[in-house]
């Protein structure tokens, strides 16, 4: 692949801001509504930029919440890093597709519908044919067939598992440029079939290490600072992520400000692909909630990949993961829970929705001081 394919396939468009107008307009209903100024604290901002990203005020309600969970093995986890074996990503993509993971019952909670998207679980999955994995990586620069034939979770898979990103690159350059692609087109379906507010969600044993090394290598985190429990793992677990992280670091130092290479090198695809689908969310002027750790890192490389697109997103959550809370700090995001979940999936940002929608209704369908015939402040 020429290095101008490779550019091409991870330019994206221009992303402007929320509407600034509308904004102003949100800002100066929240004024007039029957409450002392401010006095919804931040479901007022939440309220508002919910408003800007539509383009509409009063906004609208959110009907059509949609999680795209994106699964994926890496090489890594064959090391020691996670409490739990690798087969458990396959065996958790069956247990979406059942509808018997924890996304699935908040999804379900808050009428969001989910999404699971195999983009490199190790092997094929029960009851999948091997078309998609014989077929390897699309070209670069290449449409990404939406393969309708297939196993539609398969549809965009880029390969089995990743490289071990302590010691060679998880993914080729043309997996990467399909992975981002992939998310791109994702993105597009889901918006093209109607969805008002999307989530980015993960699943894939060790991911915690690659979405540590990478947030640690592009906000300066030592490793040790950063590493975290991910599933629970004991010292001696911690010791070898560390060192998996660190040697990671090392390997990555040179690509700080080249998102395609630091996604190919201490990434995996469905990392790449994480990244893709929020850069063009934002290309599509939908706004996002973020989940946890995961979900953060590839928001981190997206908004290189595509400057501007993090004013789309809302910060659902606080991870317990110490490197989210350096991912959140360098988006400027202020998380709206802190509930010490660490699980992924999509689950702390589907856990926000309801906040979310709290603060739509109030500014949608509160009175104003003049339509109730509610003094103002006095004076
Ligand atoms: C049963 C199960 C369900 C999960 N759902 C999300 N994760 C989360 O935990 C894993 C990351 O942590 P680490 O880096 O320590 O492996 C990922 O699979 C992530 O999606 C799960 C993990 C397990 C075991
Ligand atoms: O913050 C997360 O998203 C997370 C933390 C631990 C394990 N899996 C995911």
């Amino acid at each position: 692949m020429s290095a101008a394919a490779a550019e091409l396939g991870a330019t994206f468009p221009t992303v402007t801001a929320p509407d600034a107008k509308v904004l102003g307009d949100a800002q100066a209903r929240q004024r007039e509504l029957t409450k002392p100024p401010g006095s919804l604290g931040r479901l007022e901002d939440v309220a508002c930029w919910v408003a800007a990203c539509q383009g509409l005020c009063p906004p609208r309600r959110l009907e059509r919440v949609r999680v795209v969970v994106f699964a994926g093995d890496h090489g890594i986890a064959r090391t020691g890093v996670s409490a739990f074996p690798p087969d458990v990503t396959a065996q958790m993509v069956q247990n979406f597709r059942r509808g018997g993971a924890a996304v699935n019952a908040i999804a379900d909670s808050v009428g969001a519908g989910v999404r699971v998207v195999d983009m490199a679980v190790d092997g094929d999955l029960p009851g999948a044919d091997s078309r998609a994995s014989e077929a390897g990586a699309p070209e670069a620069g290449a449409a990404i067939p939406a393969n309708a034939d297939a196993d539609p979770v398969r549809a965009y898979k880029v390969r089995s598992s990743s490289g071990s990103i302590d010691r060679e690159d998880a993914l080729t350059a043309a997996e990467t440029i399909a992975a981002i692609g992939a998310g791109r087109a994702i993105a597009d379906e889901e918006v093209d079939a109607g969805a008002d507010l999307l989530v980015a969600g993960d699943m894939g044993i060790g991911n915690t290490t690659p979405a540590t090394a990478i947030v640690a290598t592009l906000t300066g985190l030592e490793p040790v600072v950063a590493v975290g429990r991910g599933t629970g793992i004991d010292d001696a677990a911690w010791m070898r992520k560390t060192a998996a992280i660190r040697d990671a670091m090392f390997r990555a130092r040179h690509f700080v400000g080249d998102p395609v290479a630091l996604l190919r090198t201490i990434g995996g695809a469905d990392l790449a692909a994480m990244a893709g689908f929020l850069a063009q969310a934002a290309v599509r002027r939908t706004p996002v909630i973020l989940d946890g750790l995961i979900a953060t890192a590839a928001a981190l490389v997206a908004a290189q990949l595509a400057p501007g697109c993090a004013d789309w997103w809302l910060a659902g959550h606080r991870s317990a993961e110490p490197a989210h809370d350096a991912a959140l700090e360098r988006l400027h995001k202020q998380p709206l829970l802190d509930f010490g979940m660490r699980l992924g999936e999509g689950t702390g940002a589907l856990t926000a929705v309801p906040v979310v929608r709290a603060a739509v209704a109030t500014l949608s369908n509160m009175s104003t001081f003049a339509d109730a015939g509610v003094s103002g402040a006095a004076g």
